[in-house]
């Protein structure tokens, strides 16, 4: 889940990405990068860190032009070395820099393929660097007399016939444009929008809608699952279905955690779909424990803050703020190593102790994936003096890995792999534990948009969309456990 934007502007166009990026910062806090065309140059910054860390002055006034494309990562595949913050760059054909949101499951086999059949290095362990060779062995293979919208479409028609998995991408052509395409799927979210100023017309691709909304952009529509969208240097719009036929699936934990409120995803408003979550969460509390006996519904800041406070409303029961959450620290689930995890969820989050003495504190997060947050936090409202702490998840039990964009590659972390949610109220130390039904949360999304049909539910469900070989979740147990990712970070 990283945050992706490129515009195609009538002037400068880099501070525009910058603040773009910043807004989608909670999106991936490990690195961060932006490349611009300048000229017949490409200019690109890329480094470890938050975006206001990774550009001082001197590289802003570097990224000259008023073509560009940014991203922030949080890393799913490879290492959180600089060498795989993106964009990414090869120099044939035309020169083409690339930034990419999601996880191909079938990184290897391409790896292989590139290597064999199509001659190309790749350099990296990085999933975003094949496909993006992907890309330009396919444009490679166009006319190269003259490229025109066709024959691009028909280079993603093919990066979609060999590539599988999550993917929203945007490309950077040097002399011809911006290329913004999606997976058939439409796993990973794309939105377009547009602006218009005394000099034309000009064209945004992000993430997520806030991007827009702050940079005076007027969200157009999301780009289609398998579509892709060509913005021409002079700023023509073509746009074609690159891929047929399969089904619309959008990440459903994009509107449980990953996506700011703010933010429409699929034309639904994800702040009104977590409203809608809170409320189906208050109808089984009261079909299950209809004398609850909750005196006070406290949020686990800061995602979690929507659903708990329609619960609250719902169950007619007092909302309190009864933590503070410090607002320079980042978000903890995607911090790379669980040691950091640990520590952040203490050094980000304080209890209000009069909120919590001798009452029955229903605490009320978004999600419970490591269990990192919310074992500390019932510890934490006990210490406060806390007579009973009961838990509620706005979200189902996660308990398979996410391999579209997510890292949760690894079931033995998952606190509900394999457990009841008895055994899993007893881990984190509840009272008594409470989780969404799946079929609740999809309805709480689809409410806002009746043509969302399926989603992609995979770490609530185990079903993969794209398919996916066995032996890739092994594999991806094997690289991207914590205790792996510790070893190579260790050398
Ligand atoms: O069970 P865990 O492994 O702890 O993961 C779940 C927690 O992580 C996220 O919070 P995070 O601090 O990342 O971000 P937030 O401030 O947006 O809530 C999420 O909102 C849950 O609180
Ligand atoms: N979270 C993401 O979208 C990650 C993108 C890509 N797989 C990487 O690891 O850089
Ligand atoms: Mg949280």
């Amino acid at each position: 889940m990283c945050g992706i934007i490129g515009i195609v502007g009538t002037t400068e166009v880099a501070s525009a990405l910058y603040d773009g990026l910043t807004v989608l910062q909670h999106r991936g806090q490990d690195a961060a990068g932006i490349a611009t065309v300048d000229g017949a140059r490409l200019r690109l910054h890329k480094g470890n860190g938050l975006v206001r860390d990774v550009f001082g002055q001197s590289a802003m006034s570097g990224l000259r032009g008023r073509i560009g494309i940014g991203h922030c990562r949080y890393p799913t595949a490879g290492s959180e070395g600089s060498a795989e913050a993106q964009p990414f760059y090869v120099n044939s054909p035309y020169g083409i820099a690339f930034a990419h949101n999601g996880n191909l499951v079938n990184t290897d086999a391409l790896r292989r393929e590139m290597f064999q059949d199509d001659r190309r290095h790749i350099n990296t362990d990085s999933d975003s660097e094949v496909l993006l060779n992907v890309l330009a062995h396919e444009l490679q293979i166009q006319d190269r007399m003259a490229l025109t919208p066709d024959h691009i479409f028909k280079a993603v028609a093919g990066v979609h016939a060999r590539a599988r998995g999550g993917y929203a991408c945007i490309a950077l052509l040097l002399g011809y444009g911006l290329i913004a395409f999606r997976d058939p799927n439409g796993i990973r979210p794309l939105v377009l929008g547009e602006r218009v100023n005394g000099e034309g017309r000009e064209y945004a691709v992000a993430s997520e809608s806030v991007a827009l909304d702050i940079l005076g952009f007027k969200r157009i529509r999301d780009v289609a699952p398998g579509e892709a969208v060509i913005i021409t240097d002079d700023g023509q719009l073509h746009t074609r279905r690159c891929a047929e036929g399969a089904p619309h699936t959008p990440c459903i934990f994009e509107y449980v955690y990953l996506a700011r409120p703010d933010s429409m995803i699929e034309d639904v408003s994800v702040y009104k779909a977590r409203l809608r979550m809170g409320e189906k969460l208050a109808a089984k509390i009261l079909r299950e424990r209809p004398d609850h006996g909750i005196d006070a519904v406290i949020p686990i800041p800061d995602t979690a803050r929507t659903a708990a406070s329609a619960l609250a409303g719902a169950l007619g029961v007092p909302f309190r703020e009864g933590f503070v959450k410090n607002r320079y620290i980042g978000r903890t689930f995607i911090m790379p190593g669980q040691g950091e995890r640990v520590k952040s969820v203490r050094r980000k989050l304080n209890a209000i102790d009069l909120e919590f003495r001798k009452k029955n504190v229903l605490l009320v997060d978004d999600s419970i994936v490591r269990g990192t947050t919310s074992k500390q936090i019932i510890q934490m409202a006990r210490d406060a003096g806390a007579r009973n702490v009961y838990f509620a998840s706005a979200a189902p039990p996660v308990r398979y890995p996410n391999v579209y964009g997510i890292d949760m590659p690894s079931a033995s972390e998952l606190v509900a792999a394999g457990h009841t949610e008895k055994e899993i109220e007893r881990t984190i130390g509840a009272d008594w534990l409470i989780y969404q039904d799946l079929k609740d949360l999809i309805w709480a999304v689809q409410d806002g948009n009746e043509e969302l049909k399926q989603f992609d539910t995979s770490c609530f469900s185990g079903e993969y969309v794209t398919g996916l070989d066995r032996s890739y979740l092994e594999q991806i147990e094997m690289l991207r456990s914590d205790d792996a990712k510790a070893a190579r970070r260790a050398g």
